[in-house]
């Protein structure tokens, strides 16, 4: 087989491998058994070796992990990573929808979310291609982990969106591969991470690629940075956008038109979240109109369009912990 006709090949195994992906890991809806999904990645994984110089950094043989880096580079957040207030109670709620109707006659609507438990992260995409992934850091500053990054399955590593955008959210790990982890460590005499949230730091946050590769993190995006895509109207908008274009988002969000809403949807998921096979610490509130997100702005930290609502203590930590122990 001559260079022309490797190239040929090569596209199309990426194309395919890719789309396996995205079934598999983004929606959850594998379309050929995972046997399939290996015998071409072991193509593919051939020609790139009889090939080497077609090898391109969004093949799907580099969700292995790269070679170890000596140190991570800092990134500076050209659009900050904001944290959130709290709200503990129903009347921190009202208070909070109250102040985001003040200034306006206009009817407020909300987006809710669960508050993923993981490691909030940046995710920059220019021409289609994944080129940078960095940690929230002090909001300014984090450090560069795009080689970790490319190894979380669920990140695309090209988009269908040619203009360059930032995307965020919170990447994570479930709750079985926090246990599976946990029990590993366990038989090799090493430290067990105390909860999901840390072991995912602590996993994207090793120099060596191929130790992120082997932790089945998973990520949920939520919002944007930098963004020279077409304008939206809304959250919601932003987040169906997000999904058509290949990010996987949580579909639990719901739009609510009322505080009531919001207080209801946050009483199911308190009840709820014991079911879920990942760690959420609480509900996202934020007001739905992007116009209207301008006009409430930022207090010195937070946003004032946003909030997050609190769930009481870790009792879903302890039934963790029970199965560990059983
Ligand atoms: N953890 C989450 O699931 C989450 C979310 N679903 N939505 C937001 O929106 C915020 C981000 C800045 C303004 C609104 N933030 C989240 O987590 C934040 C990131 C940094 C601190 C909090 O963990």
């Amino acid at each position: 087989m001559n260079n022309q006709q490797a190239q040929q090949q090569i596209a199309e195994l990426k194309e395919l491998l890719n789309q396996y992906g995205h079934e598999y890991y983004v929606l959850d809806a594998p379309s050929v058994p995972d046997a399939e999904y290996d015998r071409k990645m072991q193509e593919l994984l051939k020609l790139e070796e009889a090939f080497p110089d077609l090898v391109t950094a969004d093949s799907p043989s580099r969700r292995i992990g790269g070679e170890p880096l000596e140190a991570f580079q800092k990134v500076r957040h050209n659009v900050p990573m904001m944290s959130l207030g709290n709200a503990f109670n129903e009347q921190d709620l009202r208070d909070f929808a109250r102040r985001a109707g003040q200034g306006t006659d206009d009817a407020i609507s909300f987006v809710c979310e669960l508050k993923i438990d993981g490691l909030a992260v940046s995710l920059t995409y220019e021409e289609g291609k994944f080129v940078r992934g960095a940690t929230r850091g002090d909001g300014t500053t984090g450090e560069d982990i795009t080689s970790n990054l490319r190894t979380v399955r669920s990140i695309p590593l090209s988009i269908q969106e040619e203009s360059t955008i930032e995307v965020r959210g919170e990447a994570f790990m479930p709750h079985k591969s926090f246990l599976n982890l946990n029990k590993q460590r366990r038989e090799n005499d090493e430290e067990p991470f105390a909860n999901p949230r840390n072991a995912a730091a602590g996993s994207l946050r090793q120099l060596d690629p191929k130790i992120a590769a082997k932790r089945n993190l998973d990520i949920f995006l939520y919002g944007v940075g930098e963004w020279q895509a077409g304008t939206l109207e809304s959250h919601s908008e932003r987040l169906k956008y997000m999904q058509r274009i290949g990010f996987k988002t949580n579909p639990e969000w719901r739009r609510c038109e009322s505080i009531d809403e919001v207080i209801d949807y946050i009483k199911y998921w308190e009840e709820k979240r014991p079911d879920l096979d990942y760690e959420i610490d609480g509900i996202v509130v934020k007001v739905d109109n992007l116009r209207q997100q301008e006009e409430l702005g930022f207090t010195a930290k937070n946003p004032r369009w946003a909030i997050a609502y609190k769930f009481p203590a870790e009792e879903v930590l302890t039934t963790l912990r029970e199965i560990e122990l059983s």
